[in-house]
């Protein structure tokens, strides 16, 4: 990827001093402000190429339309629901964050249960009692956690608990059922899962498809006394729902961490006497801090220096397409309305899904090889946001199945999408860092494509006057050929792949020589 220049940024809340000194280290000018309004950061964040944000920094659309300079939103940890991703998608902003920075601290702090009553047991001490009647727990041993999300918290929360003898159930929409299951997860609907749980724990982000997961529906379904934790993000459970529950006793004590206001304005769920909270402290540990701040320093500075884009849950994707069923030429960012900018959300891969997928389904285009190109990009087991980004996939209707199978190269990984009945699949890897795509629809290349930069992908029978004729073709739009990929068999129908210097302005230059065409940007 091309190098990015990066010279002020603005650190907005408490960040390890490592992520401060890496990045001076590297030649940037830092600048450290806390606590600053809306007003305070419209008006400071002109200044800078770069913003490192927590959870506490709301970075919404005005924030970003303010910025003039902004290049990078590093969030130093997990959850990126204060940062208007589509906003700064739109504005070519990267978003990164360090998704594994933080995951051992809370876990820590959701596996510290409100199955005895410490806390209210110590206040109790300090305020010169000694009640041993008072605060009777109840065991873990031989009782059902349900775990709703079986991420990376999530699974480190399973195993944790099974070691105090707790049988662990689940519900992840991405998570194979065969994965978890080598962790001791048996997955289930969420229909089955809530009556059987003595103790239910969220580890989903928060999005329009898990905000209210719990609500007044779902606490009747559940065991009488359910006991709650959300260690995840305010409004996963439903806080109304969540007092009701409290209230009539259906539930029987929640662990709350996250609030939808932090902090939160009104007390009656912190005040309930079956309520341990914490004011967001998941991710408070000097471990996880150092780990979160140095992670998103070196991410971002790898990234100025053109080696890496880590952890971006975002990323700028350029691409059209070519439909051959109706043989026009369509450009996909314009179907939807965005001027051939994908406003991708969670990596590249979520804009095809999440974005496109109603323009697929809708308008029954051709599946795009850059959907494909999307999905290896992220295709590696190291892609920590592609659980979201399948989510979101599956809510547009599109299937993805991911294999990773013996029967593949070493860490390759195979993609296969249906959308209307259609199926398309290819095979990547990642190769010193770089996706790679190494088949695309049966077409094998002969050395792996670098999914980096600027690519055209075509379909066209494979002949030897093809090469100088694309070359031609592309002179002619005043656009020079970086690389040329082409497949190990030399007949029929076969897919290409051609670094670009710049995307084609038209794809439908291509018409008279290939059967199908896309490009991308990565
Ligand atoms: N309290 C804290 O300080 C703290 C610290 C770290 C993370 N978090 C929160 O925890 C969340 C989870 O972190 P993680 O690292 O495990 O993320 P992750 O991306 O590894 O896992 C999230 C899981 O949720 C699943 N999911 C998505 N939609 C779902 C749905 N509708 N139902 C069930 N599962 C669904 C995904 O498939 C994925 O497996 C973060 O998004 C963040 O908001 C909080
Ligand atoms: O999503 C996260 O990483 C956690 O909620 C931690 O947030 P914090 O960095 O504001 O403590």
């Amino acid at each position: 990827m091309a190098p990015i220049s990066i010279k002020r940024i603005l650190i907005s809340e408490s960040v390890d001093p490592c992520c401060k000194k890496i990045l001076q280290e590297n030649g940037i000018q830092v600048t450290e402000k806390q606590n600053m309004s809306k007003d305070d950061l419209i008006a400071e964040i002109k200044d800078y190429d770069g913003l490192v944000v927590r959870s506490a920094t709301k970075v919404t659309a005005d924030v970003i339309n303010a910025a003039l300079n902004l290049k990078i939103i590093g969030r130093a940890g997990t959850g990126v629901d204060n940062v208007d991703v589509d906003a700064a998608t739109i504005k070519g902003i990267i978003v990164m964050n360090t998704p594994s920075g933080n995951t051992i601290s809370a876990t820590l702090l959701c596996t510290i249960h409100p199955h005895v009553y410490v806390p209210q047991a110590a206040m109790s001490m300090k305020a010169g009692n000694w009640d041993r009647k008072k605060f009777m727990g109840t065991e873990l041993y031989g009782k059902i956690l349900g775990i709703v999300g079986l991420g990376r918290i999530g699974k480190e929360v399973a195993t944790r608990m099974q070691s105090f003898g707790m049988k662990t159930i689940g519900y992840d929409p991405i998570t194979p059922p065969e994965v978890t299951a080598t962790w001791g997860v048996e997955q289930m609907s969420l229909e089955q899962l809530w009556p059987q749980c003595d103790y239910i724990t969220v580890h989903t982000p928060l999005m329009p498809s898990t905000a209210g997961l719990l609500n007044d529906t779902s606490f009747a379904k559940c065991k009488k006394g359910v006991k709650v934790v959300n260690c995840a993000r305010g409004g996963i459970i439903d806080e109304d729902a969540l007092l009701r529950a409290l209230e009539s006793r259906q539930c029987g004590g929640a662990g709350l961490d996250v609030f939808v206001e932090e902090p939160p304005k009104n007390h009656a769920l912190v005040n309930h006497p079956n309520v341990i909270s914490c004011p967001h402290l998941g991710a408070s540990t000097k471990e996880a801090q150092a780990r979160c701040g140095q992670d998103i320093a070196l991410q971002i500075v790898d990234m100025v220096m053109g080696k890496s884009l880590v952890g971006a849950v975002n990323a700028q994707v350029l691409a059209s397409t070519f439909t051959p069923e109706s043989h026009q030429w369509i450009k996909l960012g314009e179907a939807i309305g965005a001027c051939g900018l994908w406003p991708c959300k969670l990596n590249m891969v979520c804009c095809f899904y999440h974005n496109l997928g109603d323009c697929l389904k809708d308008s029954s285009a051709y599946m795009t090889s850059a959907v494909m190109v999307g999905l290896l990009s992220d295709g590696s087991q190291s892609c920590p946001n592609l659980v979201n980004s399948l989510t979101l996939a599956k809510e547009s209707g599109i299937t993805v199945t991911r294999n990773h199978s013996e029967g593949l190269t070493q860490g390759a990984c195979e993609v296969e999408i249906s959308v209307n009945g259609s199926s398309y699949r290819a095979t990547g890897s990642v190769q010193g860092g770089v996706p790679v795509l190494l088949e695309l629809n049966r077409s094998v290349f002969r050395q792996p494509v670098s999914l980096t930069g600027n690519l055209l992908f075509f379909k066209a029978v494979a002949s030897p006057p093809l090469l100088p004729s694309v070359t031609g073709l592309l002179a002619t739009a005043g656009v020079e050929m970086e690389s040329f990929s082409a497949p190990a068999a030399r007949s029929g129908d076969q897919w290409y792949c051609v670094g670009l210097s710049s995307l084609l302005v038209d794809l439908g230059a291509l018409k008279s020589l290939v059967k199908a065409a896309a490009q991308v940007s990565v």
